[in-house]
């Protein structure tokens, strides 16, 4: 069976007092039956590590690294390398903010996810689909292209241990989650993708829902067949509300 995992995306929000507080926070109520991992601006990775290097129980991550695996001449760039070095172990690549804002094509986060590898960081892949593109019908077409782009430069054997976050656009920050029907429908998808290449393999990769999560509609997201956890941004940045989305993906495991 695969443990459901739930993912805190702080973006760019944070201090070092409130990294220690949340992470403090964060530990103290992880449920044992949920694998939880947080994901701080950079600058404020090795504070995190700090305070969860007691429990060892919390995982740490970037939200983003250099599409750069080795050193250089990169101006502001921080590369996989560097985020493992401080003792974090996740990296978020493809997140919709990066490609929107940034401008990263489908290419570039395939090269992010595997520089991410290649330091030992495992990958959290976001995929999704743009309002138009949902409403023109598109949806699946968007996640096959966005999943072979990484497919192409990684081996299948990445997704034992990376995990892919389904996160439509149009969900994130909106205050309108996906139904648990449309993400189960999509995560049934992108399982099948992975199926097409590894039939071994696709039961294990863990699948995530992000886009509006709250603890009032985890529970019924996570009971999904498909849906193993939560990439969760907004609602990461308050301590109780991330406690009780945690607490939701572990009563799913009891059922
Ligand atoms: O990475 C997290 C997602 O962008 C979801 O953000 P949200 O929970 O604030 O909608």
């Amino acid at each position: 069976m695969r443990k459901k995992l739930v993912a805190g995306n702080w973006k760019m929000h944070g201090s070092q007092a409130l990294t220690r507080e949340l992470c403090a926070a964060t530990a103290a109520a992880k449920p044992q039956d949920v694998d939880v991992v947080v994901f701080p601006p950079s600058l404020y990775l090795r504070e995190a590590v700090q305070v969860l290097a007691a429990g060892g129980a919390v995982g740490v991550g970037a939200q983003d690294v250099s599409i750069h695996a080795g050193e250089g001449a990169y101006t502001g760039e921080i590369s996989a390398a560097m985020v493992a070095d401080c003792g974090a172990g996740w990296a978020i690549v493809g997140h919709s903010e990066r490609r929107a804002d940034f401008r990263e094509s489908d290419h570039d986060v395939g090269r992010k996810f595997s520089a991410a590898r290649q330091a030992g960081l495992k990958p959290v892949l976001c995929v999704g689909e743009t309002h138009a593109d949902h409403v023109a019908g598109r949806t699946l077409e968007v996640i096959e292209r966005q999943l072979a782009a990484v497919l192409d430069h990684n081996p299948i054997e990445a997704f034992v241990s990376a995990v892919i976050a389904y996160e439509p656009v149009w969900a994130i920050g909106s205050g309108l989650s996906a139904t648990p029907e449309q993400a189960q429908q999509v995560h049934a998808f992108i399982r099948s993708q992975i199926r097409k290449k590894d039939a071994n393999i696709s039961p294990l990769t863990r699948l995530l829902y992000g886009g509006s999560v709250k603890a009032v509609n985890a529970a019924e997201l996570f009971a999904q067949p498909d849906v193993d956890g939560g990439l969760v941004g907004g609602a990461s940045l308050n301590a109780e509300e991330f406690a009780s989305i945690c607490q939701a993906a572990g009563r799913q495991d009891k059922r």
